[in-house]
């Protein structure tokens, strides 16, 4: 850094005269120079860009038309030439090259005048920036490059002109008002010829300071700017290399990673979205907190497996339970992995939300992997073997133990022995389902449907879980196959050390869950310390008249033909297309996953612009439909509203379904309350509650959470 700088900062300006006799006379006369070039540089420039203006002006025009501009050079030359007005016209009228009906004044001599009415265009509203939303089929999770945590960033609000600095600390935003001063390619050219020259110093740089503005500092700076980006390609050019370009590859690299489903192990899957962190479970496991006070809802509950899983580790067993657990794991090292898959057939095909188990069995084609064992021939192995100590010495089996193994083992059988009951598949169900995202062939069902045998059978010595939903459990959790297939594999490649069973219980807090390995379940219900099957807290699941599971609507994204359009209130709003019955599902709420950090800084830019699309979503995550979202990201808000909001747990994820709240009549507006907290309440909520002008729509939203019900 130059010394002195702060200086110059204190000690007045030294006029051009003073510099003179300072002996920069010359380097005055040089600047001159420079300078005169530079600004006919530019009037070269713009006289060039002028002409080719013009010219593409001239190639619009049509016929007679065409004579009618040749007063425009002169217009936009800035050369006399008068634009007469005409009564009422608008200033499209004067900007169109008729320079017309002015034989009064004679000034324009335009004999082709074809018409002396100025056209009228319909007014345009100016298309909105966030029509650049996409679709989404899913949530996604922000992709880090987006994220302006951490990021000083000028956003500039509508009319371009007051600037909100983004920043991670109050000081940073005060710091960051100063605006650094930008340098034209002239100015640029003009310091680095009196640097050059004359060296790096504070009265040549009061010189320059004269011609092009800004501080002596700000000029030394950018100088210093300058020199090291010359470096930096002088650099390129002798390595070969070029540092910028390796930093932004990296850069580029990282976002192509985030890109790639860890689950799918494909890039943008469609199933997940982008940016799939590794999870690791036990991670997970103590991030979230622990369920408290709850009570069962069913005695299919998993608080209850928790409980028996407590018990079951409180007993004198515990320690048996823990080399039962090695010997399962030793069981899936031992050339086979343990499988425990969970087959989501969806409820298109099956008319309920329908979960199979499935045991491949050794060589099995049932759409899984071949070679894997199942949890039930482990177990079964499990209980036949002696289970040691760590010294080799057998342990005694209590009374309990085995009636605990036997107990499960007997449930797996009975269930093994079920074959898909009438409930759980209905041939009706199978031909008017219209899932888009069945993994299992639907041909084989319908095979299945003729033949009176199940797909499943023969293939695999399958655990067919009756899931029938038409009792009233909730079902949260649903996986599509092949999704938990590739999962699998990959599992299996990796040789990872925990069994599938224990990745599992993650994923099936279905319907009608049947605990196979409690202490690991437990683990899994504990990842998902949220996760309730109808516990309250995140709202009853909509009543099912037709048998089906209320989530899997959402799974499998049956929703309702949503429009986009004005609003009766305020800009977009989103309109239903065909008329639905109370509690009907209409639609996913989707966006971007962000953190509350990142909607908290996003949210005081969309509080700039008053329109906001952040939906609180979970404790961790914020949605932002910005971006990317679903066209029912326009329902606008009302305090009457005919629809709302609800966040299920769908295939373990928090998701937003937006509700019918009474019949809607098709072509309606959507409208669902956006419930403002009152910290949260923007003032034109607060003023439309208070007001209560409108008995319809009493109040208005601006960009802070949306919150369900
Ligand atoms: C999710 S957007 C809804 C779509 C919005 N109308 C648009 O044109 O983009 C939410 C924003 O719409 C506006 N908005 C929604 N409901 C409103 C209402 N009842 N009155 C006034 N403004 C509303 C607020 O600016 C709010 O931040």
């Amino acid at each position: 850094m130059v010394s002195g700088t702060h200086d110059s900062l204190s000690k007045p300006k030294a006029s051009l005269k003073d510099l003179m006799e300072r002996g920069y006379g010359n380097l005055i006369k040089k600047i001159y120079r420079l300078k005169e070039e530079i600004e006919a540089d530019r009037e070269v420039k713009i006289k060039e860009k002028l002409d080719k203006c013009l010219k593409k002006l001239q190639s619009h025009i049509h016929g007679g038309m065409a004579a009618t501009f040749e007063g425009i050079p002169s217009a936009v030359r800035n050369e006399p030439c008068e634009i007469p007005r005409l009564g009422n016209e608008t200033s499209l009228s004067m900007m169109n090259g008729y320079l017309l009906d002015s034989a009064d004044k004679g000034f324009v001599n335009v004999h082709e005048v074809i018409s002396t009415k100025s056209i009228k265009l319909p007014r345009i509203q100016r298309i909105p920036t966030y029509t650049t939303w996409v679709f989404l089929d899913r949530n996604q999770r922000m992709v880090e490059d987006q994220s302006i945590v951490g990021r000083r960033r000028i956003y500039y609000d509508q009319s371009g002109k007051e600037a909100l600095v983004c920043s991670d600390s109050e000081e940073d935003v005060q710091e960051a008002e100063v605006e650094k001063r930008d340098f034209s390619d002239g100015e640029d050219r003009i310091l680095w010829m009196a640097f050059q020259e004359h060296g790096l110093d504070d009265d040549v740089a009061e010189v320059v300071s004269h011609f092009v503005g800004g501080t002596p500092v700000e000029i030394q700076e950018r100088y210093n700017e300058l020199k090291l980006k010359l470096e930096a390609s002088e650099e390129q050019d002798s390595s070969g290399r070029n540092m910028f370009l390796e930093k932004s590859l990296s850069a580029c690299l990282d976002s192509f990673d985030y890109l790639f489903c860890r689950r799918c192990l494909a890039f943008d899957c469609r199933s997940h979205g982008c940016s799939q962190p590794t999870v690791n479970p036990r991670e997970k496991l103590s991030s979230l907190p622990e369920p408290e006070g709850r009570k069962p809802c069913s005695d299919q509950c998993y608080l209850l497996a928790i409980q028996t899983a407590e018990e079951l580790v409180e007993s004198s067993d515990s320690r048996l339970l823990q080399h039962m657990d090695h010997a399962i794991l030793e069981e899936e090292s031992r050339g086979s992995s343990v499988f425990n898959c969970e087959v989501n057939i969806s409820s298109a095909d099956f008319g309920t939300g329908c979960t199979v188990k499935s045991d491949t069995g050794e060589g099995s084609t049932a759409g899984v992997l071949s070679g894997l064992k199942v949890v039930p021939t482990v177990h079964a192995n499990v209980a036949k073997r002696k289970i040691t100590d760590d010294n080799g010495r057998e342990l005694e089996r209590s009374g309990s133990f085995e009636s605990s193994i036997n107990k499960k083992l007997t449930k797996i059988q009975a269930v093994e022995s079920t074959t898909v009951n009438s409930k759980s598949v209905s041939a009706s169900a199978i031909s008017s389902g219209k899932s888009k995202k069945l993994s299992v062939e639907s041909s084989q069902y319908l095979d299945h449907q003729q033949t009176g045998k199940h797909p499943m059978e023969g293939h695999a010595t399958g655990v067919l879980y009756d899931l029938s939903s038409d009792d009233n459990s909730s079902c949260h959790t649903h996986d599509i196959i092949g999704e938990e297939v590739r999962d699998i594999s990959r599992r299996v490649e990796l040789k990872q050390p925990v069994s599938l069973g224990r990745r599992r219980t993650k994923l099936s807090s279905s319907c009608d869950w049947k605990p196979l390995e409690k202490s690991l379940l437990l683990e899994g219900l504990k990842m998902f310390g949220k996760s309730s099957c109808g516990g309250g807290e995140l709202g009853e699941p909509p009543k099912r008249g037709d048998g089906q599971c209320g989530n899997m609507r959402l799974l499998l994204r049956q929703q309702q033909r949503i429009l986009l359009g004005r609003s009766d209130v305020v800009g977009w709003g989103a309109f239903i297309k065909n008329t639905v019955n109370k509690n009907d599902y209409l639609g996913e709420y989707t966006g971007e996953l962000i953190s509350h950090q990142e909607a908290d800084k996003r949210g005081k830019i969309y509080d700039r612009v008053d329109s906001s699309y952040l939906f609180d979503l979970n404790d961790h995550y914020v949605l932002d439909a910005c971006r990317r979202g679903d066209k029912l990201k326009f329902a606008n808000h009302s305090a009457t509203p005919n629809c709302y909001c609800k966040i299920l747990l769908v295939g373990g994820d928090h998701r937003v379904g937006i509700f019918a709240g009474e019949r809607i009549e098709a072509m309606q507006e959507i409208f669902y309350d956006y419930r403002y907290g009152p910290d949260q309440a923007p003032s034109w909520f607060r003023r439309s509650k208070e007001s209560k002008k409108d008995e319809q729509i009493s109040s208005q939203s601006r960009a802070r959470k949306h919150q369900s019900r």
